[in-house]
């Protein structure tokens, strides 16, 4: 059986340009690039490189706003923690309530810890960001905002040039977590307001544990990792030199399959959700329709689990994600469903597929092959069908009678 990944938001293939571009810099160009020697120039020749090719992909005005990081969660931790170190006075932070967690954990913290207020703008129902909420949390308090370019979830694109332009009339910085945006979405840094941007380098398949923090000239910026002058005294540490030239590499391709991803991907994730609409009753997309990652579909299937979807889609060789959260262990459906006010019930049957340029039409075939007898089959056995009641109720009489693992497996929730 042929695998079928369609889990590009959670991580992506390297690709075999990036590893061959990568390999000498194990192998050969070992040196620190921080040496006076030839070893050391080779690295700290390659390392420059990769700022020249970040920056054309974000279409920044100058290499030295590119930092490197190990990743988008560092960048996104700098980027908030380093506005509050520079505006000691400015108190509060704006972001939306559909952040990765990368910045709503951090967020989170800063609040309990720290006392900063943060504002978390609600959305819709197709999760766009509530415009006047964001415009009310706008004060000469605020440090900094941070706006997602795009939801890794629902692939919802927020208009952050707009929203950066009116962080600027408060004196606020703006940063966004570009994580899932760049490579998919044209970007051009420089005819915008947007002062800090992260990137990640395993979205855009690229190495994992790289990534990038763009801060525009002049933006004030205090480190997250102190040590030596690595990276313009901007993030200490020895460089990962495989992975930023394997980031470089990774970007330079992502211009390249640009066009690629907004035509062909976007009609095969546009012909899956269409087919899969048609043949399963009730289903529906969640996301901005008009404004959204070409190659991400979020489908609710309502009144079955996504975690049954998942299984049963892992047992054909294909891989996708839920839009619950009982993979990290909790009970509770997605924070960005909820955040949309999609009921609990559909929220539970969500399940998220992702594109990638390696995916083709035979992919999509394979999943509309599958799927509406997954449906079939998990609406046959969900509790919340009518005919499942009365098994399921008999169900849970044994579980208080018997030890937990034996009833394990048999919708945790079943909201
Ligand atoms: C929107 C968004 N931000 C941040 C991250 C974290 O990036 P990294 O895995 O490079 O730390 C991710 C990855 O899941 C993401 O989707
Ligand atoms: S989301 Fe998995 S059990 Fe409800």
């Amino acid at each position: 059986m042929r695998p079928v990944y369609l889990d590009n938001n959670a991580t992506t293939r390297v690709d075999p340009e990036v590893v061959q571009a990568m390999l000498p810099f194990f192998t050969d160009h070992y040196g620190n690039p921080s040496s006076n020697h030839d070893f050391g120039a080779s690295a700290g020749a390659a390392v420059r490189k990769t700022r020249l090719q970040v920056q054309t992909l974000i279409g920044a005005e100058f290499d030295d706003e590119i930092t490197f990081t190990s990743g988008g969660t560092e960048s996104d931790n700098t980027a908030i923690l380093s506005a509050l170190e520079v505006m000691p006075e400015r108190t509060e932070i704006v972001t939306s309530a559909v952040e990765h967690s990368a910045v709503l954990t951090l967020c989170a913290h800063l609040e309990k810890a720290r006392g900063i207020k943060v504002h978390r703008i609600p959305v819709d129902r197709h999760g766009r960001i509530d415009l006047d909420t964001y415009k009310a949390a706008l004060t000469p308090r605020v440090a900094i905002v941070s706006i997602m370019s795009a939801n890794n979830e629902t692939g919802t694109i927020f208009p952050v040039p707009e929203l950066a332009e009116l962080a600027k009339e408060v004196g606020a910085l703006f940063h966004t977590d570009a994580v899932q945006a760049v490579g998919k979405l044209a970007i051009d840094l420089k005819s915008t307001a947007i002062d800090m941007l992260s990137l990640s380098g395993h979205k855009l398949h690229g190495p994992k544990g790289v990534g990038a923090l763009y801060a525009k000239r002049g933006v004030r910026f205090c480190p997250l990792i102190k040590g030596g002058r690595q990276e313009g005294n901007r993030r200490a540490g020895t460089e990962n030199t495989p992975g930023i030239v394997g980031l470089g590499m990774a970007a330079e391709l992502a211009l390249k399959f640009m066009d690629d991803a907004n035509t062909r991907v976007k009609a095969l994730r546009d012909r899956l959700e269409k087919e899969l609409l048609q043949r399963i009753p009730h289903a529906f997309v969640a996301g901005d329709l008009l404004k959204r990652l070409p190659n991400t579909a979020n489908i609710a299937f309502g009144h079955i689990e996504g975690e049954g979807i998942l299984h049963f889609l892992n047992r054909e060789g294909i891989a996708c994600s839920s839009g619950s959260a009982c993979a990290s262990g909790s009970l509770e459906p997605s924070h960005v469903l909820v955040a949309m006010n999609i009921p609990n019930s559909a929220a539970h049957g969500a399940i998220r597929f992702s594109f990638s340029r390696n995916n083709g039409e035979e992919d999509v075939d394979r999943v509309l092959e599958v799927m509406p007898g997954i449906v079939k089959k998990l609406h046959d056995l969900s509790p919340s069908s009518p005919a499942r009641r009365k098994d399921f109720n008999q169900l849970q009489l044994r579980a208080t009678t018997q030890p937990p693992s034996t009833v394990s497996g048999q919708g945790g929730c079943n909201a």
